[in-house]
Formats: structure tokens, C-alpha cells, sequence
């Protein structure tokens, strides 16, 4: 007996795992259960046999590393175009062997394997492709991230770094620590915006998308350092600041370059390895720099017990390594997301002005002066302004989908997955599919609210409702979903509602590709937003 996985023709790079539609139904019948291992399909034996033996042709291993040689057909596509080109050509799951270094994956377009990955992870789970970032800690010269390398560890080194900083990341009590300083670095964004549009046309400059890269960074470093570095508009020239933006995108790269693609790093410094590894460098010296400043200032300025002012003061309270390793893990994780997902945001608000003046109702109701201030309090009854956001990144989903180390034997699509396998749960493409949301590439908050709202303007009923949760989950899953995510939401939450309150906002331009789409997605066309004052 063949399985799907332990057999290797010599040659054989990706394994076409579609089934003839007669097999198809045959192996359905066969089909474990829900979250089923391999163990408990054994006596199906017959089944695997006659699907093994009637398989398409495999394509040549080398045929795949030429692929990403010089020339080949996939050295310039993005990680999102190729899996789609693999797709296309392989079906809704395919085995992709391992080159030099990189170890065997199998990449998943079925909602149900997705489910089943995330279900089995188990208490640990591992996240692969960030390999290098390991690589480069284990190997530092200081050894100083012998004890742990922070949230890119795995296994329960992870659990137990991961343990003591959800406390200050993710209990909303602490909200109110990184609220105020969020907000103050947002208010700077809408006078920012009225400097910079244009008088007559009320346009923001072609490269907007700047701006909107300077309010993440800002955002992320005033709750990871405790600084504000005002790159927005009163120190757009800060050095470190820029050090740092320009550094932490390369952490994002690695896992494509490094994590993904063949590479030799490992054995020899590659050129790529070498720049990577510097820019680590750089942030490490630039974030020790500010964490041991915030240090000096509390030393000299102690706060009464129970009293924190800010997230790294109570991570600096658990140690001095875990508030530079977590301050790095958030810069580096933070900005290009957080940007990409404001853009979509923004882009799905200004194309439907019913959309923007229903939420700009909400919030009036709420806040009815625009210069009164969001708290944890007036926040808490804001649905609609949730549900915009929650739209946004279903039409514009920000990432290829997630990254997870299968956490059990499993029958995926009906074929042998062993533990340990690397799984690429590719899930961007879902969500605008029609199959799960109907008029997918509409924006229509509603779907996200109680059943009485969640019906489209022409009457049509439109609820997210009953669409298999595993589809959508732009913060990924369980215990090693984003730790961000609250600090993200917020942010999301307070230039939406600060923009919606202050302006009027418009884009009369073409939102054609207005993504593209890497390990993550980055907008791809200039962001001439037109904001108009309200009274
Ligand atoms: C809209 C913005 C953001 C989105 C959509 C997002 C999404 C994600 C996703 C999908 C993951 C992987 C989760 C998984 O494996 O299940 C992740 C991990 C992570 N995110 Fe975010 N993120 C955002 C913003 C942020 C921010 C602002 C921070 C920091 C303040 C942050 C810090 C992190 C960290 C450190 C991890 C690794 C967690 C771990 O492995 O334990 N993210 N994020």
C-alpha cells in the first residue's frame, strides 16, 4: 500500500493529488470523519490503493527547482501567484516537496482540511517559515536570546514566552494602556492628511500610502518602546525611526526568501542571508537602545505598585529580555500588516458613501462632538464601525492565508498527511468566492451583524452567519493567533472612526488590483483619497 505521502517516485516534485470524478465519489464514502487520523482509515487500504494507481503523472522534481532558477517560471511570481498558478494546475491540495533545505509542504484550498489542521494542532503549535529568524538568534555572537527566541520559537519554549505576554497584550483591562497613546499618535494622522491634501481638490499626495506606513510605525512603537517617535509630522526626518521602518519589512521577506524558497543559507551566507541578518542587527541595537532607555526613566521615576503607564513597562516588570524581545516581535510583525489593512479599510469606505454615512451615524450617536475622545467605555457599543472593519479584510484579505506544522496524522482531502508536515493553509481566495459569501465582491458590513440587519440594501439576505468560520481568520487561530490583535483592532477602530468623524471621505479613482499580493498583501496603486471637512 501506497500512501500519499511515504511514496516517492525518484524524480518527483509535486504530487497532482485530483482524483478522477468516479474515485472521487468512491473515496468520499471512505472519507474519515471529521478530524480523523490516518488510523482510522486503515481498513480502507483498497481505496488509497486504487486512488494511488489511477493518479495523474507526477511532474519532474527538477522541473520544480528549475522553476525557481534563474528564468524559470516562478522566480518572479509572489508566494500568493504561485500557489495560485499551483492550484490552477494541481487541484485543492498538493504535496510540495522540499528543495535544498526547505522541508516537504503540502498546500490546502479546502476549507474543511483547513478546519481539520487547526483543530489537531495540539497545545503548541508550530508556525513554520520563520526558520531563519531562529537561525540568526540561535546564532548571535552575544548569545543573547540563549533562554528564548521569543514568539518565532516553537514548542513550549513558545508556550512559555507566549504565556507571560498575553497578559499585557491581550486582556482588555489593559486596553486602556496603549488607548490613549494610540489615539494621540491618530489624531496627528487627520492633521497630518489636512497639511498635506491638496487645497483644491481636497487629494492626498499619490504616495499616501507613506503616511499611512508612519501612523503603523508610530502606532506599534509608542506601545513597543514607549516612545513617540512622531515620524508622522513633527520628526519626519528621525533617523532611527527610519532604520527602523526600512529594517523590519526584511523580517517579512525572510520567510519568503529564506523560509519558502530554496536556499542554502544554512550551509553558506548567502547574499540574502547576510542583508537579513544585518537588519536584525539594526533593530536589535536601535530597540535595546529605547528599552533600556524606558528602564532609566522608570528607575529614576518608579511607578506605585499596580499603577503600569504602558505595555513595556509591565513587560519590563517580567524582565529586561522579554520586553526587547517582545518590543522586536511586534515591530517587526506590526507595520506592513497594519498599513495594508488600513488601506483596504479606507478604499472599501470611501467607495460606499451609504456604507460611511451609516457609520458615521453610529458613531455621531455615540460621540456626538468630533473632537471628544474615544475611552474603553463609549467604545464598547460600536457594531457597525467593527463590522466595516471585519468586511474590509474579507474583501482585501491581508495575508495568503497561515502557516501551521500538521499536529496529528490526517486524511486531508482523503489523502495520508503524517504529523509534523508542513501545512500552507491557503485561504485568501475563499472569501470572495461566491460559493461562501454571496455577491462576494460587494462590501456589505451587515453580513457581519444580528440577523435582523443583515439584509442588503435591495433586500437580498446576505448573512456571514452559517460560512464556515475557518474561511475568514484574518488574525489566524488558537493559542498562536495574533498577539497583536487587540492593539491592532484598536488602531483600526480609532483612524476609522476619527477619519468618519472628521471627513467625508472619497476616492474617485480606479480600484482595479488595487492589491498585490506577496506573503502578505500590499496596496499596489496610488491612494488619492479626496477628504472633504464635515462641519
Ligand atoms: C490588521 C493588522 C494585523 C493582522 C491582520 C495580523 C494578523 C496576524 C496573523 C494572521 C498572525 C498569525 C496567527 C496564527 O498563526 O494563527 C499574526 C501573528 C502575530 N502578530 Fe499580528 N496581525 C496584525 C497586526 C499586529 C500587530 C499590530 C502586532 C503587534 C503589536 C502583531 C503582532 C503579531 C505577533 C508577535 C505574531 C506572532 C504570534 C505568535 O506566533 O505567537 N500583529 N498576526
Amino acid at each position: 500500500m501506497s500512501t500519499f505521502w511515504n511514496s516517492r517516485v525518484a524524480g518527483t516534485v509535486v504530487t497532482r493529488l485530483r482524483l478522477f470524478s468516479g474515485e472521487q465519489q468512491q473515496l468520499q464514502k471512505y472519507q474519515c470523519a471529521k478530524y480523523s487520523t490516518v488510523s482510522n482509515a486503515k481498513t480502507e487500504n483498497s481505496v488509497f490503493d486504487l486512488e494511488w494507481q489511477q493518479a495523474l503523472p507526477y511532474k519532474s522534481r527538477y522541473q520544480m527547482l528549475r522553476g525557481f532558477l534563474k528564468g524559470g517560471e516562478f522566480v518572479d511570481l509572489s508566494l500568493n501567484d504561485f500557489l495560485f498558478k499551483c492550484r490552477e494546475r494541481f487541484g485543492d491540495i498538493y504535496r510540495m516537496p522540499g528543495v535544498i533545505g526547505q522541508p516537504d509542504s503540502v498546500v490546502l484550498f479546502n476549507v474543511n482540511d483547513f478546519e481539520k489542521v487547526y483543530r489537531t494542532e495540539g497545545i503548541w503549535p508550530n508556525r513554520p517559515g520563520t526558520d531563519a529568524v531562529r537561525y540568526y538568534r540561535e546564532n548571535r555572537k552575544d548569545g543573547f536570546f540563549a533562554e528564548t527566541l521569543g514568539l518565532n520559537d516553537n514548542g513550549e519554549k513558545w508556550a512559555k514566552f507566549r504565556h507571560v505576554v498575553n497578559p499585557v497584550l491581550m486582556q482588555p483591562k489593559n486596553a486602556k494602556l496603549y488607548l490613549d497613546p494610540l489615539q494621540k499618535v491618530n489624531l496627528e494622522f487627520i492633521e497630518r492628511i489636512r497639511e498635506i491634501r491638496d487645497p483644491l481638490t481636497l487629494e492626498v499626495p499619490e504616495n499616501f500610502l507613506e503616511d499611512i506606513n508612519h501612523l503603523a510605525f508610530d502606532s506599534v512603537a509608542v506601545v513597543a518602546l514607549d516612545h513617540e517617535f512622531g515620524l508622522l509630522r513633527r520628526n519626519p526626518d528621525c533617523a532611527e525611526a527610519k532604520v527602523l521602518c526600512e529594517h523590519m519589512s526584511a523580517f517579512l521577506k525572510s520567510i519568503y526568501d529564506l523560509g519558502i524558497k530554496p536556499s542554502f543559507y544554512k550551509y553558506i551566507q548567502t547574499p540574502t542571508y547576510k542583508r537579513f541578518a544585518k537588519s536584525m542587527d539594526l533593530m536589535f541595537d536601535v530597540t535595546n537602545r529605547y528599552v533600556n532607555a524606558a528602564l532609566e526613566r522608570l528607575e529614576k521615576n518608579p511607578s506605585k505598585e499596580g499603577e503600569e503607564r504602558s505595555v513595556l513597562e509591565k513587560l519590563l516588570k517580567i524582565n529586561r529580555k522579554t520586553a526587547i524581545v517582545m518590543a522586536i516581535d511586534m515591530l517587526t510583525a506590526a507595520v506592513d500588516g497594519s498599513s495594508s489593512a488600513l488601506a483596504a479599510v479606507l478604499l472599501c469606505i470611501a467607495r460606499n458613501p451609504t456604507k460611511q454615512q451609516k457609520l458615521r451615524e453610529e458613531l455621531l450617536a455615540v460621540l456626538p462632538n468630533k473632537h471628544e475622545r474615544f475611552t474603553v467605555e463609549n467604545m464598547k457599543n460600536l457594531p457597525y464601525l467593527r463590522a466595516c472593519i471585519k468586511e474590509a479584510l474579507r474583501i482585501y484579505p491581508l495575508a495568503f492565508g497561515n502557516v501551521r506544522e500538521t499536529g496529528a496524522d490526517l486524511v486531508l482531502s482523503g489523502y495520508r498527511v503524517p504529523k509534523g508536515t508542513s501545512a500552507l493553509i491557503s485561504s485568501n481566495m475563499l472569501p470572495n468566492e461566491a460559493l461562501f459569501f454571496p455577491r462576494p465582491r460587494e462590501f456589505i458590513p451587515e453580513r457581519w451583524l444580528r440577523k435582523s440587519d443583515a439584509v442588503s440594501a435591495d433586500g437580498e439576505r446576505v448573512l456571514a452567519e452559517n460560512v464556515n468560520k475557518f474561511i475568514n481568520l484574518p488574525f489566524g487561530f488558537g493559542p498562536r493567533s495574533c498577539v497583536g490583535r487587540r492593539i491592532a483592532e484598536l488602531e483600526m477602530e480609532l483612524t476609522l472612526g476619527n477619519l468618519v468623524r472628521n471627513f467625508e471621505i472619497e476616492f474617485n479613482h480606479s480600484t482595479k488590483n488595487a492589491f498585490k499580493y506577496h506573503l502578505i498583501s500590499a496596496p499596489a496603486i496610488p491612494l488619492k483619497f479626496k477628504f472633504v471637512d464635515l462641519k
